[in-house]
């Protein structure tokens, strides 16, 4: 076992060498696997790479790969690649029906190639402890988080945990901590596509995962079979960068082992199922799309987290650091800093105001707050029947009163934050008690990019993410649940109890 971690840590620093990814390009016209799997997601990648230790597995993933990109690799580029608005990017830009400028992944890893790195872990039943010896570690010390939590510590956000990767919340386990990243020591980014690196041993010999790399899956293909009237899922369509279409199909098996898999996103797996025939008949018909189950629940319950942010400029240089403290707040809001980063856009014309006010190059920090569970919701539907394209997506931000008083009470905690001592020497002034603190959340909300629902459980699948109404079809993604190491080893045991090694 020990060799084996060695072996394992021995390409962390390096690209690794992963023979099994390609070009869509080089992909046969019609490939068969065990699993196919749509989408390199967070939840996507472990899962792929824990299956294939039994069966073979297909990942299709419309992005590259997010190796040898430093904007991607080296923490002091975070923003480069969130403000690179080409076709090709890693970042594909969307405007929410609420005028919110927003980004998704599109990439092998998706959002852990591009996000803030932040990590704390679900409840102890889910959590595999090598995927935190691989991807995730204590962040080092910079003397700006220090001061944060020491301005938190005054302001009431008690106790102090220390470091931990525990999601802490509510009004007794709430308090200050540091958190997990997924930044190493030399400002490396690591993710989830480290976590392929499982399925490497034996891959020479057995070939069991490929993933096509520019492979946009345009549809998932169904059938009745024997004259039932219950659809199955029974192969998918994907076209390579030279817009070639190719199919893949699960292998057959008796007893439906097999399976498709949707990990495309919170916002790809819901419009990848209307692509496909499953949602509202009405809006499906009106795109030209034949349906193949109505079900009206795909696409509903959208919800993003409202972010609300002070800038604070500063009289002495900042070190650049990501979120490393977070406080949550006893009425659950969560605060978090990052300091010396130029931002992405919305922070970038937060940056040139401040600037042209200043007449110098902003030097300071971020404070935000984060309303943790928005009571408010919305939905998303197709503009057309592109994949490539971003579907329509209405959040309703502070739609529900409480989701304000909750931003509200969070920015008086920032506000408690910078009067304390700790931050006097980045913040002399006192913040003015005069601010409307509700229109302040109001006008300024951002996103924090936290998207969730779409294919939520109970609606539209079931407690173990099987689509309802079809065969052979699940979804595992933050749709529903980031649980791809998990679910993986679960089906898994299913397969071995059904007799299949
Ligand atoms: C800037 C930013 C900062 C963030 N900071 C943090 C943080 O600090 N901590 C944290 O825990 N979370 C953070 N997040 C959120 C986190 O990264 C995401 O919640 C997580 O990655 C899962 O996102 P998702 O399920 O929506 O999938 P996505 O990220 O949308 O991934 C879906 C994948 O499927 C692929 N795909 C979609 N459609 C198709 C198709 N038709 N064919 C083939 N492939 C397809 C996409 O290319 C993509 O790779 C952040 C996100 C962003 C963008």
């Amino acid at each position: 076992m020990y060799i084996v971690l060695i072996y394992l840590f021995s390409f962390l620093h390096a690209t690794p060498n992963y023979t099994f990814v390609e070009e869509a390009t080089s992909a046969p016209e019609i490939v068969y696997y065990d699993y196919i799997i749509i989408g390199g997601e967070t939840a996507g990648c472990p899962l792929a790479a824990t299956l294939s230790q039994n069966a073979r597995v297909l990942v299709l993933e419309r992005g590259g790969s997010p190796y040898d990109n430093p904007n991607i690799t080296n923490m002091e580029n975070f923003s480069n690649t969130l403000s690179n608005t080409s076709p090709t990017s890693p970042t594909q830009h969307f405007t929410s029906e609420d005028s919110m400028f927003n980004v998704r992944a599109r990439i092998l890893g998706s959002g852990t190639a591009l996000n803030v790195g932040v990590y704390s872990h679900a409840s102890t039943c889910y959590v595999k402890e090598a995927v935190e010896k691989l991807v995730v570690f204590k962040p080092p010390k910079v003397d700006y988080q220090v001061v944060v939590r020491d301005g938190l510590l005054e302001a009431g956000v008690l106790p102090y945990n220390g470091f931990t990767y525990d999601h802490l919340y509510g009004i007794k386990i709430g308090g200050t901590k540091i958190g997990g990243t997924i930044f190493d020591r030399k400002g490396h980014r690591h993710m989830v596509a480290n976590l392929l690196e499982y399925a490497v041993i034996g891959q020479e010999y057995l070939r069991k995962i490929t993933i096509y790399l520019h492979a946009t899956v345009y549809k998932i293909l169904f059938r009745y079979n024997n004259g039932t009237t219950r659809p199955q899922a029974y192969g998918g369509v994907f076209k390579d960068a030279s817009g070639v279409f190719h199919k893949a199909y699960p292998m057959k098996s008796s007893k439906s082992l097999n399976e498709i898999i949707l990990s495309a996103g919170a916002i790809g797996s819901p419009q990848q199922l209307m692509l496909s025939g499953i949602g509202p008949d009405d809006h499906l018909q009106a795109h030209g799309i034949k349906v193949v189950l109505d079900q009206p629940l795909v696409g509903q319950g959208m919800v993003d987290n409202p972010m609300n942010m002070l800038m604070i400029p500063s009289p002495v240089p900042v070190e650049v650091s990501l979120t490393q403290i977070v406080g949550i707040t006893r009425f659950g809001n969560y605060i978090e800093a990052n300091s010396a980063l130029m931002p992405p856009k919305a922070m970038v014309e937060a940056v040139e105001t401040i600037n042209s006010i200043a007449k110098k190059t902003f030097k300071g920090s971020v404070i935000v707050e984060k309303v943790p569970y928005p009571l408010s919701s919305g939905y998303l539907k197709l503009w057309n029947a592109n994949p490539k394209d971003n579907p329509a997506i209405t959040f309703n931000y502070f739609k529900e009163p409480e989701d304000l008083r909750g931003c509200v009470l969070g920015m008086s905690t920032i506000m408690n934050v910078i009067d304390t001592y700790p931050f006097s020497k980045f913040w002399p002034q006192h913040p003015s008690a005069a601010l409307s603190l509700e229109k302040f959340c109001i006008d300024t909300i951002i996103t924090m990019w936290h998207f969730n629902g779409g294919c939520q459980v109970g609606k539209v699948v079931d407690r173990d993410y099987k689509v309802l109404g079809v065969d052979v079809l699940r979804v595992i993604d933050a749709t529903v649940m980031m649980l791809g190491r998990y679910m993986g080893e679960k089906i898994l045991h299913e397969r071995r109890s059904h007799g299949r090694k």
